[in-house]
């Protein structure tokens, strides 16, 4: 009950104080998308007329309701989905070339950023208040003096050019890592890739090189963006440039063939286990990123300072940063949503329609649920962003290039075949395999393949032992079951 109802419609003196303090407190937030719909709502449950003590019918103009529908629409984008603890960043209108934090200066588990939330009121995830204040706010903040961010991005394929972008559009001196001396050239003299996006103009303020040292000597933050099955060996060739405590934020999905394992174990392995890792995933085609438009992300790492930190630096008007602990459901999600769009373009390769691809990737949702809650992930991560939301996007969405690999298997080319034609990286394909192999190894239970039909099918058909019809016909004639993924595998 309001306190409006409370007093029979007929607001209070405190009432008055307190929705007066709401208001000041929403304007000093626009981006407070929640508090400013519960203050609508409740000056909407306030008879217009109560300055003049007469009730009158509560009327809603058609302008107040789309504004209403305005906030909804921005509320996608900013509630705290308090859940699973994910922080909406608001973007910062000023270039940040600056952040406190304690990554590679201060000491591990400084506590300047959570003080700092402590006085801004921000909510921190467990459900401490606090607010996102940008970059500018940030370097106006008292305490000791910001050290300047130097962003490495390693990769220099189509993503790693996205990322680059973004954290440069940002006003932060950043260096990308390419392997060709034509490359970084191109990049440095025409602000373009020569192949990768080759009609996107790249911020000027984008260098790129081939000298390791100059480029990993003095980042502050790296982030990965270099094709799964490439990590390792990449890893190697560049581990002794990296300085010690220099967090890595990766950006790559799927799972190693060799190792079968995620990211986040072929990082620890190559870069020890003492630096801090965080992971970005969710539905963000390169190209939609690099033209501007509106994507949102998610960070996650188990420091999640580092994801504050991060999401802090890379937030901004088209690029919102949602942040998370749990780093197996970000993966997992990462990895199998490549596998699902592979499906979903056989389905469309097939031509087969709209009520067969939306039950295929409605049940490879279910798959992936099945085995993130099975390796320990939280069921919401695998609803969110870098869960179903990027097999979204990436089942549907044209650009996707596992998704163009699952169609031409559907019009009848072999894997191989497709693979010598392409020149960009499809990371669902060597993740099926992988997938499958993991699955084996780490789930213990009777007929998996009966428990992930969709991920052993498209194995199969990838490695050639079915055809993309043969696994579709399995698929329908499983015997009937229940409709439920929640049970361990
Ligand atoms: N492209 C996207 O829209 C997008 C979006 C989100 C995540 N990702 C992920 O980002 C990662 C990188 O993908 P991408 O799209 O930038 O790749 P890409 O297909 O655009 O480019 C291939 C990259 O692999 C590199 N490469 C090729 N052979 C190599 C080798 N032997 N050693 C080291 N590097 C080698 C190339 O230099 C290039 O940087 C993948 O894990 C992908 O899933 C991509
Ligand atoms: O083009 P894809 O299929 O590698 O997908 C790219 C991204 O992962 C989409 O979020």
């Amino acid at each position: 009950m309001t306190m409006h109802q409370q007093s029979g419609g007929r607001p209070t003196e405190a009432g008055s104080e307190a929705r007066e303090e709401r208001r000041q407190r929403s304007r000093r937030d626009v981006f407070d998308g929640v508090e400013t719909t519960e203050l609508l709502i409740e000056e909407r449950s306030q008879p217009l007329s109560h300055k003049a003590g007469r009730r009158r019918p509560m009327t809603y103009p058609a302008s107040s309701l789309r504004h209403l529908a305005m906030i909804a629409i921005l509320l996608l984008f900013t509630i705290d989905t308090s859940v699973e603890a994910f922080t909406f960043v608001k973007p910062s209108r000023s270039s940040a070339v600056h952040i406190r934090g304690h990554h590679g200066i201060t000491k591990r588990g400084d506590s300047i950023r959570g003080l700092e939330c402590a006085r801004s009121g921000r909510r921190i995830p467990g459900g401490t208040r606090r607010r996102a204040s940008g970059a500018l706010a940030m370097s106006s903040r008292s305490g000791p003096p910001p050290f300047p961010v130097r962003i490495t991005v390693m990769g220099g394929g189509n993503f790693g050019l996205a990322l680059a972008s973004v954290v440069a559009k940002r006003g932060v001196p950043t260096t990308l890592l390419v392997r060709s001396d034509d490359v970084a050239r191109s990049i440095n003299e025409k602000h373009r890739h020569p192949t990768y996006m080759s009609d996107i103009a790249l911020p000027r303020t984008v260098r790129a090189t081939t000298n390791k040292a100059s480029a990993l000597g003095d980042a502050t933050y790296i982030i990965h963006a270099v094709p799964v099955q490439y990590t390792r060996q990449f890893l190697r060739s560049v581990a002794e440039y990296i300085p010690p405590n220099v967090p890595v934020l990766s950006a790559s999905k799927g799972i190693e063939t060799s190792s079968l394992g995620f990211m986040a174990d072929i990082l620890r392995d190559c870069l020890g286990e003492d630096r801090s890792y965080a992971f970005l995933s969710g539905p963000s085609f390169a190209r939609e990123i690099c033209e501007g438009v509106a994507t949102a992300v998610v960070i996650a790492s188990e420091d999640i300072m580092l994801a504050d930190d991060l999401a802090e630096l890379m937030a901004g008007e088209d690029f919102a940063v949602f942040t998370s602990r749990d780093v197996i459901g970000i993966e997992v999600g990462g990895a199998v949503k490549n596998v699902i769009a592979i499906a979903a373009g056989m389905c469309e390769g097939l031509g087969l329609g709209t009520n067969a691809l939306s039950g295929l990737v409605t049940r490879g949702c279910g798959e992936m649920r099945r085995l993130g809650i099975y390796l320990g992930a939280r069921p919401s991560t695998i609803s969110g962003l870098s869960g179903v939301g990027d097999t979204f996007g990436t089942c549907f969405g044209p650009l996707s290039r596992n998704r163009q690999f699952g169609y031409r298997l559907g019009r009848g080319e072999t894997a191989e075949e497709i693979r010598a034609s392409m020149t960009e990286v499809a990371e669902g394909v060597d993740t099926s395999i992988a997938l499958v192999k993991m699955i084996k190894e780490r789930c213990k239970g009777y007929r998996l393949d009966l428990k992930y039909p969709i991920l052993f099918g498209v194995a199969e058909i990838i490695e050639g032992n079915m055809k993309p019809l043969e696994g579709l016909k399995g698929l329908m004639n499983f015997p009937t079951r229940m409709e439920n993924y929640d049970e361990r595998a």
